[in-house]
This record gives structure tokens, C-alpha cells and sequence, in this order.
């Protein structure tokens, strides 16, 4: 690393410190106060000691005897000084404790408050492993220098009052610390300098493996299945063996620096021994004096050592900051408005001459419209990847469309509030998440007004009573981490069940029903057709039992809207349409007799 951009992490590294100070000001002064204080006990004690060996100790070695009185109030002084040390200490400790872990907890709040907020696009392009990295490990290193960080001020402190001590003991002495210290300076800022990138890299492999485990936990049932295991072994050790090296190369390198930072204080020790002896000899200082010194240098070699601490954290702090700051900029949010789509039945649905890019890439929707009109099943029909997906996100709101507009009872998604977007309208998804729950959490998801009795009426919507009921604590039963005690339709139904909980006045339903028992899935089909569910409904499907339900269908080719109509009017219309249904209901029949066999 050039030593441009070292001084770059530096001033940046400083930066952070900055914002933290301006963030935990009291705590920051706690801990600075308890650390200077400590630095200035330690300055007394050296006096003490200087003048205890000098006034007392020495004399006595002349004379034999010392008072009794004489050694209990040198006892008293020293304990006194060391009580007082130990409730500095207690304060600097509990300044820098509390700031940094209030700090981090700080951040990882406003890291995860942004994650919600930020749209689908955003979390489509971030691995799920950087982003526990982000609230987790990358925040801790943010505020790793805040440790030590009032320790390295009050030394800086404890190290100005040294040098004045020194002048007005001797000049000559003095001049050791005036070598010294500075050299003590260079030596922190030299080892900041090489630690950085080293920390740098370390930071950045952590979040690597972070991601790489994450996607091979993730894929576990994959990598088992199609025996990966032993290449999934080997991309992760390729990993954690680099973040191994790299964390190696930092401690080796602070290895090296606290034995030498050690040292030098010693080297002072020694020069202000060999000068001191000069001096005292000259009569120029007296025995307290050359002890008081010595003393001095002895005791300083440890918190010096602080101000390195923090000068070689900062790289990592910096690293970290910045990826926190990455997802607290991160823009492309939606901005919602502040109007409540009106009325209270089943809502209209309507999408005008839409088109729709995921971000730079091409149309993948053109000019689409059509309506669902209040309390009708509108089934979106078209073959994969023609779009259906993308617009059950669009009635939503999850994406904006980039031209063209989408209406919820006459007015554009984007004029409406937050609160009454999520009120009117659920999107079902083709993959149901279940929260590791009671089933009972996981439909009324805490909502005001979703008492037991509504739990179970949008259970029995989603044909999900009888199996609720069978389960050993019903409502209460816990469904365990992502629903693994439940099958796919059962998952599929508790989800749907949750969206009918809320209410909503438009239900969007991605292939929701897809692991469901094709009779099963019609039946939930006609009781939310039956007004039952008070909503309209935009369903992707695929059954030709399914969408022979609807009361009107969209045929979707290529981003387009080709066709409109019931299901018989298009079967006979449009050959495409035809083609597709038989395809399903021939996939449908095939899956069926398959299952057959194998039962
Ligand atoms: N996140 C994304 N980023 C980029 N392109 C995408 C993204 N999601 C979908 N697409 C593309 O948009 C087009 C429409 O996809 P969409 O998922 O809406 O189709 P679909 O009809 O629902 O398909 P399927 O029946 O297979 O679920 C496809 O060409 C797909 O590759």
C-alpha cells in the first residue's frame, strides 16, 4: 500500500473516530477523564517512589533504622494512589465499553432497519452471507479502535505532563524522553502503516467466508443430494485458509511490534541509568530524582502501547465503516406517498400500458394493460419467463414500472402510503417462508385485530384447518426453523393463510398453490372466488383446472399481452393459448401417473 493511501486510512480511520466521539460524547469523556487521570497517578507514583527510595530508603541504609510512623504513611500513600488508579481504570474501561458497544449496537440496528427498507432489486444483487457480514462482523470492526481509543488519549496526555515533570527535574534526562517519545510515535505510526492493508484483507475475507458458508448451508439438501460434498469442502477451504493467512500475517506483524515497543522504553531506562549516574555524581540531581525518572520510563512502555492499538485497528475500522456505509447509502428506494386506496370490498386492479427493464437490462414487459375488476379471478397465463412473475411484483408495488402506471382503485401505487399499500393488497409467493414460529405467529405476524377466531377463518380459506387441527399443539405447535416440520403444501398453505389474515382487498398469487393437490388447490381457488376472502384475485397458474376457474384470463408472450378472455373463448382463439394449457395439463397428467407408480 502507498503510503498515500495509508495516510488516506489514517485520516479516514480518524474520520470514523470522530463520528463515534460526536456520537457517545459522555462516554467518550468518561473514559477519557479515567484515562488521563490514570496517566497522571502513574506521573505521582513515580514521584512517590523517587522520593520514598530517596528521602527514606537511602537514609536508612545510613542510619539502619526507619520510624514506624515513617513506613505507614508511605504504605498509606502508596495504597491511596492505587485506590485512586484503580477507580481511573474502572472509568476508562467503563467509557470505552459502553461507547463501543453501544456503538455497535447502534449500527447494526440502523444496518438491518435498511435492509427492510431497501427494495428487492437491491437484496437481488447482495449475497445473503455479505449481508450478515455487514450487521455483524463489519460493524464490530468499525468500532474495534474504540477500546482502546480513551487509553491512547489519556497516554497522550500522561505523555505532555511527562515531558514537562522531566524538564523541571533535568534537562538532561529530559532529553531522553525528547528522543524517545517521538521515536515511540513514528515506530505506532510505521506499524499502523504496514498493518493496514493486512487488516484490509483480513476484513474482507471475512465477509467472503461469511458469504461462501452461507450459500453452502443454504444449498446443504443440493450439495448432499449430488454428492458435492467434498468440492463444496474444497471451495470453502480455498477461502478460510486465505482469511487463515491473512489473519496470521497480523499477528505476526504485531508479534513483531509489541516486543519492540516494549524495548524502547527499556533502552530509555538504560540511557537515563547510564546519564543519571553522570549527573548524580556532578551534583546536578539528587537520588529521588534519578529514581523518579527511571521509574518513569518503566511504567510508560504499556500505555504507550495503546496509541499503536488504535493506530493499527484503524485500516480494519475503516474496511468495516465502509461497507456499513455502503448499505446505509445504498439508494433505489421506493418512495411511497401518503394516500390510502379507498373503499373497503374487493379492489380494481389496473395496469396501463406497462414496461418494465430489471435495471439496465432489456423489456422484459411491453405495453401492458389489462384490468381486474373488483371481487373477479383474473389467471395470468403465459409460458416461463414471459413475465407473469414480474407483474404479480408490479400489482404489489415490490418494483415500479419504468413506464406506464399501475392503479389500486384508481390511484397510482406510488401515491399511496406504505401502510395502505400493504393493507390493500398480498402477494403469495411460488416460495413460501415460514418463520421459525408457532403457526399462530406466523399468521398473525403480530398484527392488530388478528385474533384466534381470524386465525383459524383464514386457515379454513386456505384449506389449512385440518391439518392446523391434527397438529399436536394446533395453533401453538412450533413449525421449526423455515417450516421444516411441514410439507411444501402445507408451507404453501400457511403462507396463504397469512395473507388472508390481513384481509387484503387484491390477493396476488404466484403460483402459490403450486405443491398443493391439484383438487386442494381448485377448492381454495373457488372458496377465495366465492367472495368469501372479499377479494380480487390475480393468480398465476398453471392447472387447467385452476384456470378454467378464473373469471377472465391474460395470455402473456414474450412481455406481451397477446390474448384476453375466459378460458373457453381463448382456448378456441388463440392456437398459442391452446398449445400452452394441453402442455400443463399433459406435464399435469405425466406427474400424476408418476406419483401413482411410485405409490
Ligand atoms: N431479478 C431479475 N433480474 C434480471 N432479469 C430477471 C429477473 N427476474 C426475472 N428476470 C427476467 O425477466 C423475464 C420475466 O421473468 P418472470 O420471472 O417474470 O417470468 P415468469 O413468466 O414468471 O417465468 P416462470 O413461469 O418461469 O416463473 C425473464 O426473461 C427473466 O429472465
Amino acid at each position: 500500500m502507498s503510503t498515500r493511501s495509508s495516510r488516506d486510512v489514517l485520516v479516514r480511520g480518524l474520520r470514523v473516530l470522530g463520528q463515534a466521539i460526536r456520537t457517545e460524547p459522555r462516554l467518550f469523556t468518561i473514559g477519557v477523564a479515567g484515562s488521563s487521570l490514570f496517566g497522571l497517578l502513574v506521573i505521582a507514583n513515580s514521584y512517590v517512589v523517587g522520593a520514598v527510595i530517596g528521602r527514606v530508603v537511602v537514609p536508612a541504609f545510613g542510619s539502619g533504622d526507619t520510624s514506624s510512623g515513617t513506613l505507614a504513611l508511605i504504605a498509606a500513600v502508596f495504597l491511596g494512589l492505587s485506590a485512586l488508579r484503580v477507580l481511573t481504570i474502572f472509568g476508562r474501561r467503563l467509557g470505552a465499553g459502553y461507547m463501543q458497544f453501544r456503538l455497535q449496537a447502534r449500527y447494526r440496528r440502523a444496518v438491518t432497519r435498511r435492509y427492510l427498507s431497501l427494495p428487492p432489486s437491491w437484496h437481488q444483487q447482495h449475497a445473503t452471507g455479505s449481508l450478515l457480514s455487514n450487521a455483524n462482523s463489519d460493524v464490530e470492526a468499525s468500532f474495534v479502535p474504540i477500546a482502546p481509543l480513551p487509553f491512547a488519549v489519556g497516554t497522550i496526555v500522561m505523555i505532555l505532563a511527562a515531558v514537562v515533570a522531566l524538564f523541571l527535574t533535568d534537562w538532561v534526562l529530559a532529553m531522553v524522553g525528547v528522543v524517545l517519545f517521538p521515536a515511540l510515535f513514528a515506530l505506532n505510526t510505521f506499524y499502523a502503516r504496514r498493518m493496514s492493508p493486512r487488516q484490509i484483507k483480513a476484513q474482507q475475507m471475512r465477509a467472503k467466508v461469511s458469504a461462501v458458508a452461507h450459500e453452502s448451508f443454504d444449498g446443504a439438501l443440493v450439495v448432499k443430494t449430488m454428492g458435492r460434498e467434498e468440492d463444496e469442502s474444497r471451495r470453502f477451504k480455498v477461502f478460510v485458509d486465505e482469511l487463515r493467512d491473512s489473519l496470521i500475517s497480523v499477528g505476526r506483524l504485531r508479534g513483531l511490534f509489541d516486543p519492540v515497543m516494549d524495548a524502547l522504553p527499556s533502552v530509555g531506562t538504560l540511557a537515563v541509568l547510564l546519564l543519571g549516574a553522570w549527573r548524580l555524581q556532578n551534583g546536578a540531581i539528587t537520588v529521588a530524582e534519578l529514581v523518579t525518572v527511571a521509574f518513569l520510563f518503566t511504567v510508560l512502555a504499556f500505555p504507550v502501547r495503546a496509541i499503536g492499538w488504535v493506530l493499527g485497528e484503524l485500516p480494519r475500522s475503516v474496511a468495516g465503516w465502509d461497507r456499513v456505509q455502503a448499505v446505509l447509502a445504498a439508494e433505489g428506494d421506493l418512495v411511497y406517498g401518503s394516500g390510502t386506496a379507498g373503499g373497503s370490498g374487493p379492489a380494481t386492479l389496473r395496469f396501463d400500458k406497462v414496461d418494465f427493464a430489471y435495471g439496465d437490462g432489456p423489456l422484459v414487459l411491453r405495453d401492458v394493460s389489462f384490468e381486474v375488476p373488483p371481487g373477479r379471478t383474473v389467471a395470468l397465463v403465459g409460458a416461463t419467463g414471459s413475465g407473469k412473475s414480474t407483474i404479480a411484483s408490479l400489482a404489489v408495488r415490490l418494483v415500479d414500472p419504468g413506464a406506464g402506471t399501475v392503479r389500486l382503485d384508481g390511484t397510482p401505487l406510488p401515491e399511496l402510503s406504505e401502510a395502505g399499500l400493504t393493507s390493500a393488497s398480498a402477494l403469495v409467493p411460488q416460495l413460501p417462508f415460514v418463520f421459525d414460529d408457532t403457526v399462530r405467529g406466523n399468521i398473525t405476524l403480530e398484527r392488530d385485530g388478528v385474533d384466534d377466531e381470524a386465525v383459524w377463518a383464514a386457515l379454513r380459506l386456505a384449506e389449512a384447518d385440518g391439518f392446523v387441527a391434527k397438529l399436536p399443539d394446533a395453533l401453538d405447535t412450533a413449525v421449526g426453523e423455515r417450516g421444516t416440520s411441514l410439507s411444501g403444501g402445507q408451507r404453501q398453505r400457511l403462507t396463504l393463510a397469512r395473507a388472508l389474515a390481513g384481509r387484503p382487498r387484491l390477493l396476488v398469487l404466484d403460483d402459490a398453490t403450486s405443491a398443493v393437490d391439484p383438487r386442494v388447490e381448485a377448492a381454495i381457488l373457488a372458496s377465495l372466488r366465492g367472495n368469501d376472502a372479499g377479494a380480487s384475485i390475480l393468480v398465476v397458474a398453471y392447472r387447467r383446472a385452476t384456470i378454467a376457474l378464473a373469471d377472465e384470463v391474460v395470455y402473456l408472450e414474450q412481455g406481451k399481452v397477446v390474448a384476453t378472455g375466459t378460458h373457453t373463448e381463448l382456448l378456441a382463439a388463440h392456437e398459442g393459448y391452446a398449445e400452452l394449457v394441453t402442455a400443463y395439463e399433459k406435464a399435469e397428467a405425466e406427474k400424476a401417473e408418476a406419483e401413482r407408480v411410485e405409490a
